[in-house]
């Protein structure tokens, strides 16, 4: 099996070698699938049939700028939380047109450049935020589009680091508010209110949560309505899970039907902002055996990933799925796998039945998502090269951090006398 390795066979539609990727580019490296990516994105947007919407690719859970350029010639738009984000966007070409703009903390200087390059729609997380907009918008004599992300109050039955339709979490506006707060945007003159956000968490695996915030945001709607303002979109936000072992979440046709159907007979465009559904199984991570150390307690695989490159193991005790490249016959021991970073959180995997032998190669499955933007440069590792492959083709588009990059931008202090 030296062939690329997916989640989901049906979408597979690769044919380099991740062992050519590891001895032309070296490992750690990511490897994506442009394909995958494609299918992906076209899952959701074909999903509509036709009906008004915007897929808003969430830049945070992949933003290399090849799979950014990839998905906006597809004609995606981008939810996106930073400056930073927004300039990715840019630079690969992305329609500003189709940007919204997420995030509690959005500095007055976040705000002026959305405004300069015209996004789509602010979503509004605090009534001190909505002020804050308002005076840069008339600072610069312009509309600022807005709608306000709410708070439902819904479970999303996630991990509690990636919950965020709780009251108790930091994101939105309480839904029992948003309405004094809707209020008090129709009087602001340089607001524009387009519509209403939630976003109440992420890989959920069921569509309950996900309609029950729907429910709650119609009702809100309505209110609206009857007070005399109307709402031209309605933004889920992302969260659709996908399968890192055994589950099932729903397909994102399964999704989108489900919530048209609740949308029948109400002139409203739909919104999603999905980013791990799209690229989480679009993506592995290669990484080469260094040692094989037998002590008497545990058998460890030292790799030459660590948690620094892939720090969903260790932050959220994520179960990845980790293959050898080419597999080997023999008898398997189980082998935590572990990089070489000076912390015991620093795993991969735990108590993986594998034959290995020392130079092996291994895919981490799963790992288009929150995998290269979390990485870090813990304990003075360089980040890893990014490679995208398409049909026959392999794209370098990341290289690997050189160790100079690391302390290019750091000084030494003078030298006395
Ligand atoms: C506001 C917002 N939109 C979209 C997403 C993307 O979520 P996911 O990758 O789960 O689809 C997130 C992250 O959870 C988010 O915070
Ligand atoms: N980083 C998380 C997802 C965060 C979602 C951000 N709103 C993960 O790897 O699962």
């Amino acid at each position: 099996m030296d062939t690329f390795i997916y989640r989901d066979a049906q979408l597979w539609a690769e044919q380099v070698a991740l062992n050519d990727v590891a001895e032309r580019f070296g490992t750690p490296t990511y490897v994506y699938s442009r394909a995958h990516i494609e299918a992906s994105y076209r899952a959701y947007d074909e999903a509509f049939k036709g009906a008004p919407h915007l897929v808003c690719f969430a830049v945070k859970a992949n933003s290399n700028l090849g799979v950014l350029n990839l998905l906006s010639r597809l004609g995606a738009g981008f939810d996106i939380v930073s400056r930073g984000e927004l300039e990715r966007v840019l630079a690969a070409g992305g329609d500003p047109a189709k940007v919204v703009f997420s995030g509690v903390g959005k500095s007055r200087s976040d705000m002026r450049r959305a405004l300069e390059v015209g996004v789509h729609c602010f979503n509004v997380e605090s009534t001190e935020e909505l002020e804050r907009l308002q005076q840069v918008a008339a600072e610069l004599g312009v509309q600022a589009p807005i709608s306000l992300r709410v708070n439902p109050d819904v479970d999303a039955q996630t991990h509690p680091y990636i919950s965020t339709g709780l009251k108790e979490n930091k994101f939105g506006i309480d839904i029992d508010h948003a309405e004094q707060v809707y209020r008090r945007a129709a009087e602001l003159p340089n607001l524009n209110i387009l519509g209403v956000d939630c976003h109440i968490g992420s890989q959920l695996t069921s569509l309950e949560p996900f309609l029950d915030a729907l429910e709650r945001l119609l009702l809100l709607i309505d209110r609206l309505a009857a007070a005399g303002i109307k709402l031209h979109h309605l933004d889920l936000g992302g969260g659709l899970g996908v399968r890192y072992r055994d589950e099932q979440p729903p397909t994102p046709q399964e999704y989108i039907q489900a919530v048209q159907q609740r949308l029948v007979g109400r002139d409203l465009a739909l919104i999603v902002e999905p980013g791990r559904s799209i690229v989480a199984n679009a993506g592995v991570l290669l990484t080469r055996v260094e040692y094989l150390k037998h002590t008497e307690h545990k058998d460890f695989a030292i790799v030459d990933a660590a948690m620094n490159d892939l720090i969903r193991p260790a932050l959220y005790q994520s179960w990845m799925d980790l293959v050898p490249v080419q597999p080997r016959t023999g008898e398997a021991r189980h082998y935590d796998i572990v990089g070489p970073i000076c912390e015991t959180g620093d795993f991969l995997a735990k108590d993986r039945a594998l034959v290995l032998a020392e130079g092996d190669l291994l895919a981490v499955r799963s790992a288009g998502a929150y995998g290269f933007v979390m990485s870090s440069n813990y304990n003075t590792r360089g980040r890893a090269a990014e490679v995208m492959v398409d049909g026959d083709q392999m794209h370098l588009v990341r290289r690997r951090e050189s160790l100079e990059e690391l302390y290019a931008s750091e000084a030494c202090l003078p030298q006395e006398g």
